[in-house]
């Protein structure tokens, strides 16, 4: 007989277009040579000191630049795509598959909409997979008892739910986003409308009590679980709610057609002012203990409350990776792309990542796995619990006998209320080698970069179906706040002990380290950004030139290094599925984030060095008014509140605006010597131009607006005062 040859689970694939990239970088990095080169050959020595220390300024920038798109350059020299085979492993392993644990997190019932948090857990609940395999873990930080009663009615809909979504393939499973797109069924139209019809009845059962914020005293009487209520003094201060709503092994616990259900379990852990709770991180620290009691299955998905699963395959997908006989033992988590559903065709607010995860998390899985990043990540529980990689590790998944539990569910109620306790972590490794990591508003990065030095693996999946989709913020000023949170966590993690470029010395590889740093590092893109905002533009009013001259061929190189690395990002943003006009509003949160997010997160991540500042997570809302939906959706940016942000926005697009109109006064005074002033400013008028042309939405919000997303009128005034006062001081 031929000896049987293996075929792996998953095939690895190189992504197409390397020789090009690596011909464009290295033509651009020819391009900064000589940009260096002339910042010091022409460094003016003779002139004023303004003059010397701005151009002196402005080459730091450029070299920050460069070393940052050094980093990123890096990081994606090599990239790879994961192609999971499905039919290799139903054939491979049939129905023995391993259990799978799902952890769902709230925070605030009034920012995430219970109804909201229903669909995610129907569409992770009706999974693709054996339902008794499954059990789902809901923590509720809000501790709401909103977000319990809304658990109630998802228990009782996934009796119909479940079955449904099997007879008809249904494909989002949550089912808000299966019936807003669906239409009705022929084969079976009246269990379709039927179905919907309850759906629809549950979600105004449920938006109901929202809206009163308060359950109907029939139903609490349904219950025992409301009577924990009673105790509960606020969100901050409860007692552990522990209660499992569907007990998969409980033969009474079956669906419509009698098949089982996947466990569910509603969780608020202990709360107490005068414990901290980690935010995040903490709520995953207790689910991860009190699943282990419960269910302790090897594999664990974790999704924020806003990502309803959008393909009931992905479970598959990612055992196709962790099961893979050669490969899959080294692996500790397969991570998903963050996919937003409400993103307008051409994301004003840039906030699809698009080639962040499609092409920098390729490079990254090349270089040692990709980043975790917070939601749509399957675990290997051992892996996240603190257990180092060893190479003789072997999982054997058909011997990976589950030994259920005994005890019944309200004793283990009981005996689980412990795990979730204020107290319980106390003097033990939770929060630093066991599971997430404590103290980072990133608790997700952080805890991905320890896991890997620990020696495993993590791959990234990106299925043509998206595995996830989420809630993208759709104001301004909550894009900001969330990069702010983000930018901030991430320069935290550099400056702590966790700094990849030490913690992870030898233990992961170089490139993946400097590709962390580069994540790392995003705040600090702020000085160089403001400072190539600021001060060519005022030097611009001064006459002073820090450009080489139109006419000479030192233009070159700067031209070509600007022109190359944007013309390349924006074929990168069209390949990755963007419009033009997506690119272009890319760009300007690029600036706008730089300029506001980036510097706050970066000035208080000096405070913090300093003690001065506390870390804070702001959960982000995910629903709005209609009146701001609406602009939204026709792409209208939103300004709206007063922020400081939008003063910074507002003062340097004003700057930016004078400084051009001086530029075009210059000209028209040089008469006919025009040619001189266009010669010698050339660059420098054309900088200050391009910024003004990014910033025309914030003149727009400035002084043409009327509707309420418009600037309030104290940013105005005071962009307006401070943009004079500063071009005044400069010019004199
Ligand atoms: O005290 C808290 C705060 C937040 N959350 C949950 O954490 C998730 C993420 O919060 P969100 O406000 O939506 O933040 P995002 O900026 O959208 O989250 C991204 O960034 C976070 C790290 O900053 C990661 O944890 C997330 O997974 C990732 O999606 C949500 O489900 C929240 O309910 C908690 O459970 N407890
Ligand atoms: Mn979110």
């Amino acid at each position: 007989m031929a000896k049987i040859e293996y075929v792996p689970l998953f095939e690895t694939r190189q992504v197409k277009g390397r020789i090009l990239f690596r011909c464009v970088a290295a033509s651009i990095l020819l391009g900064i040579c000589f940009v260096f080169v002339y910042r010091v050959r022409f460094l003016p020595v003779g002139g004023g000191k303004a003059e010397r220390w701005a151009w002196i300024g402005l080459f730091l920038s450029e070299i920050w630049f460069s070393f940052f798109w050094f980093l990123t350059t890096v990081c994606r020299w090599n990239s790879v795509i994961r192609i999971p085979h499905l039919h290799t492993l139903s054939q491979r392993f049939g129905k023995e598959l391993p259990d799978i644990d799902i952890f769902v997190c709230t925070a605030d019932p009034s920012i995430e909409p219970p109804s909201m948090v229903v669909n995610t857990v129907l569409s992770v609940m009706a999974y693709d997979y054996p339902p008794q395999k499954l059990s789902i873990y809901l923590s509720d930080d809000g501790g709401s008892d909103l977000t319990f009663y809304a658990m109630l009615e998802a228990a009782d809909f996934s009796k119909t739910w479940l079955p449904f979504c099997n007879k008809l393939k249904v494909e989002p499973r949550s089912p808000e986003a299966y019936f807003r797109t669906a239409f009705e069924e022929a084969v079976h139209a009246e269990e379709w409308l039927l179905v919907k019809k309850q759906y629809e009845e549950m979600k105004m059962r449920i938006e109901a009590a929202a809206k009163m914020n308060r359950i109907p005293e029939h139903i609490r009487k349904q219950h025992k679980g409301f009577r924990e209520w009673d105790l509960v003094s606020s969100k901050r201060d409860h007692q552990t709610i522990l209660q499992i709503l569907i007990d998969g092994r409980d033969s009474n616990a079956v669906d419509m057609e009698g098949n089982p259900l996947p466990t569910l379990v509603y969780l608020a852990r202990e709360k107490r002012p005068q414990y901290p709770h980690h935010f995040k991180a903490g709520a995953m620290n207790a689910l991860i203990r009190v699943s282990s009691r419960i269910s302790n299955s090897p594999i664990i998905l974790n999704v924020d409350c806003d990502m309803y699963s959008n393909n009931s395959e992905s479970i598959k997908y990612a055992l196709c990776i962790f099961m893979d006989e050669e490969k899959g033992d080294e692996v500790a988590y397969v991570q998903f792309p963050q996919n937003f559903e409400n993103l307008t065709k051409n994301e004003i607010y840039g906030s699809s990542f698009r080639v962040i995860q499609k092409l920098e998390f390729r490079g990254l899985d090349a270089n040692g796995g990709p980043c975790y990043i917070g939601t749509g990540c399957f675990h290997r529980r051992e892996a996240l619990c603190g257990k180092k990689y060893d190479i003789n590790y072997k999982v054997d998944w058909k011997k990976l006998n589950q030994t259920r539990v005994e005890e019944h569910a309200s004793l283990l109620e009981e005996t689980c209320k412990v795990l979730a306790s204020c107290s319980f972590e106390h003097n033990t490794a939770w929060g630093k080698e066991m599971g997430l990591v404590y103290g980072f508003p990133v608790e997700d990065i952080v805890t991905g970069l320890s896991v890997q030095c620990r020696g495993w693996k993590s791959m990234f999946l990106g299925p043509e179906r998206e595995g996830f989709l989420g809630v993208a913020p759709i104001t301004l000023l909550q894009t900001l706040v969330q990069h702010k949170r983000w930018t901030e966590g991430h320069l935290q993690v550099f400056l702590s002990e966790y700094c990849p470029l030490t913690y992870g010395y030898k233990k992961i590889p170089l490139k993946l380290r400097l590709a962390y740093s580069a994540y790392n590092l995003w705040a600090a893109n702020s000085l160089a950004t403001l400072y190539y905002v600021v001060v060519p533009c005022f030097c611009l009013l001064k006459g002073i030139s820090l450009f080489p001259k139109i006419s000479s061929l030192w233009v070159l190189p700067f031209a070509y290094v600007a022109f190359a690395h944007r013309a390349y990002s924006l074929g990168e943003f069209l390949c990755c599925g963007g419009t033009f006009l997506g690119w272009c509003n890319d760009q300007r949160m690029w600036l706008f984030k730089r300029t506001s997010s980036y510097s706050f997160a970066f000035f208080e991540n000096i405070l913090k060095l300093l003690g001065y500042s506390q870390l804070a997570f702001v959960v982000t809302a995910k629903v709005a008014d209609e009146d701001v939906s609406k602009r939204y959706d026709r792409e209208q940016i939103e300004f709206g509140a007063a922020s400081p942000m939008f003063d910074i926005l507002a003062t340097l697009a004003m700057l930016n605006l004078l400084g051009s109109l001086g530029a075009i006064k210059k000209i028209i005074l040089d008469g006919n010597r025009e040619s001189k002033v266009i010669d010698q400013l050339g660059l420098q008028i054309l900088l200050c131009l391009v910024l003004v042309a990014i910033n025309l939405p914030v003149y727009q919000a400035l002084f043409f607006r009327k509707d309420k997303g418009k600037m309030p009128t104290s940013v105005t005034y005071k962009s307006i005062i401070l943009a004079l006062l500063g071009c005044t001081a400069a010019m004199y």
